[in-house]
């Protein structure tokens, strides 16, 4: 009976006066909750001279408290709202709103939605490609039930929202040197499935309902001021810690391995440019963003400029390396530049510069001169 009158409100359309038509998605299958069946709305809830008012999910890991504090700049401290299941360090917890947000509960993410009036959302909570092949289980439930939480709440309240994909949402059978924006991803990690799996739904829910999805493809992010999450391109960021306290590094990746890098304060800014880009500038919903490529022997020759004493060793991981080899060496994101003009600022020499700044090892560079 009750199915039989939800399918007749879905029949009948805003002609009829009645009511806004919803698809009850939970009779698909899908999930308990009603998302618009009108794919006629493409505009936010607020006007383009309003703040956002922000939340970050999975917002402790590597990324998200360095994107808080550029947002928070930009739109002021109390509209950008950190989230994640871990507890925050003091100084993150004292720097702005944290609250606890799991993405797997969907009644939790609508009441932090609706309760700080929530218009952009980035979504940040993941697990990456090693940790995830570590355990399939849970990356595919946070990777992809999760993400799919993410869409309906952002379709049902009208945000703009921004999920990070990555150089893993390709495979060993997509051209690698360079990778452009369209062509084949056979990705074989779950994480890379996971990935792809966002930029197809994303693209979908904003053809078919309009929702403001917005897709970078990162390549391996480096930063100084936060712990690496479980990546293939962490050797990358491992680095800098081992070079300034120890004077050498064990690399888990062989010494040729070319993979594209970012450091984060252009990833950062891409994140930010992307989402201030007005919508008609965008011809396409997913794009490739990348600043440089390097190897760990490239890496640690200029980490040497610096250190002298600096030495690298290789102990390769098996399915690290595997999964490296299967990914982009260059990425092609001519795209970016000309839709809304993305400009990295920082190579390998700048990147290498400001990692060792930030470890304090200038004074190390001052001796060894
Ligand atoms: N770091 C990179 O090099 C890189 C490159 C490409 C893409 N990305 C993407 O950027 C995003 C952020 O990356 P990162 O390096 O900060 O990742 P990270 O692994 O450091 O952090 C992910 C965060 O997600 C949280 N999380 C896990 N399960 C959750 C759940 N159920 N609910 C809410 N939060 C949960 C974790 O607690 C963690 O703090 C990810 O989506 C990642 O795929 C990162
Ligand atoms: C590249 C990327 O998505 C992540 N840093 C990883 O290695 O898994």
């Amino acid at each position: 009976m009750l199915l039989m009158r939800m399918l007749r409100r879905v029949g009948q359309g805003p002609a009829c006066g009645c009511w806004t038509p919803v698809l009850p998605v939970h009779f698909l299958g899908i999930s308990s909750r009603q998302i618009p069946a009108d794919a006629s709305f493409h505009s936010a809830s607020f006007s383009d001279t309003d703040h956002p008012r922000v939340l970050i999910t999975g917002g402790l890991g590597q990324l998200g408290v360095g994107l808080a504090n550029l947002l928070r700049k930009q739109f002021g401290k109390d509209s950008v709202i950190l989230s994640d299941i871990r507890k925050p360090p003091n100084h993150v917890f004292h720097s702005g709103p944290f609250i606890y947000s799991d993405i797997l509960d969907y009644k939790n993410l609508r009441e932090i939605v609706v309760n700080n009036r929530i218009t952009w959302l980035f979504h940040y909570s993941a697990l990456l490609s090693a940790i995830g092949e570590a355990n399939v289980s849970l990356a595919r439930a946070v990777n992809i039930t999760g993400l799919h939480n993410i869409l309906d709440v952002a379709a049902e309240h009208n945000l703009r929202l921004f999920v990070p994909s990555t150089i893993g949402a390709f495979g060993p059978t997509s051209p690698r040197n360079p990778t452009p924006d369209l062509c084949i991803q056979r990705p074989r990690t779950i994480y890379g499935v996971s990935k792809v799996h966002a930029e197809l739904m994303g693209e979908y829910y904003h053809y078919r309902y309009g929702l403001d999805f917005r897709c970078l493809r990162y390549p391996g992010i480096i930063s100084a001021d936060s712990q690496p999450g479980g990546g293939t391109t962490d050797y990358a960021v491992q680095i800098f810690h081992d070079a300034t306290k120890h004077g050498k590094f064990e690399c888990n990746l062989e010494a040729r391995t070319r993979l594209p890098m970012m450091y984060i304060d252009d990833c950062l800014r891409a994140t930010l440019e992307v989402m201030e880009a007005p919508a008609e500038s965008l011809s396409m919903r997913t794009y490739n963003v990348s600043a440089m490529s390097f190897t760990p022997e490239e890496l640690a020759q200029e980490v040497l400029k610096h250190v002298p004493e600096f030495q690298i060793t290789y102990n390769v991981d098996a399915v690290r390396q595997a999964i490296a080899d299967s990914w982009p060496m260059n990425f092609d994101d001519s795209n970016a530049r000309k839709d809304w003009g993305w400009k990295h600022d920082f190579d390998l020499p700048e990147l290498v510069t400001a990692m060792l700044n930030f470890h304090g090892s200038e004074t190390r560079v001052a001796q060894g001169n």
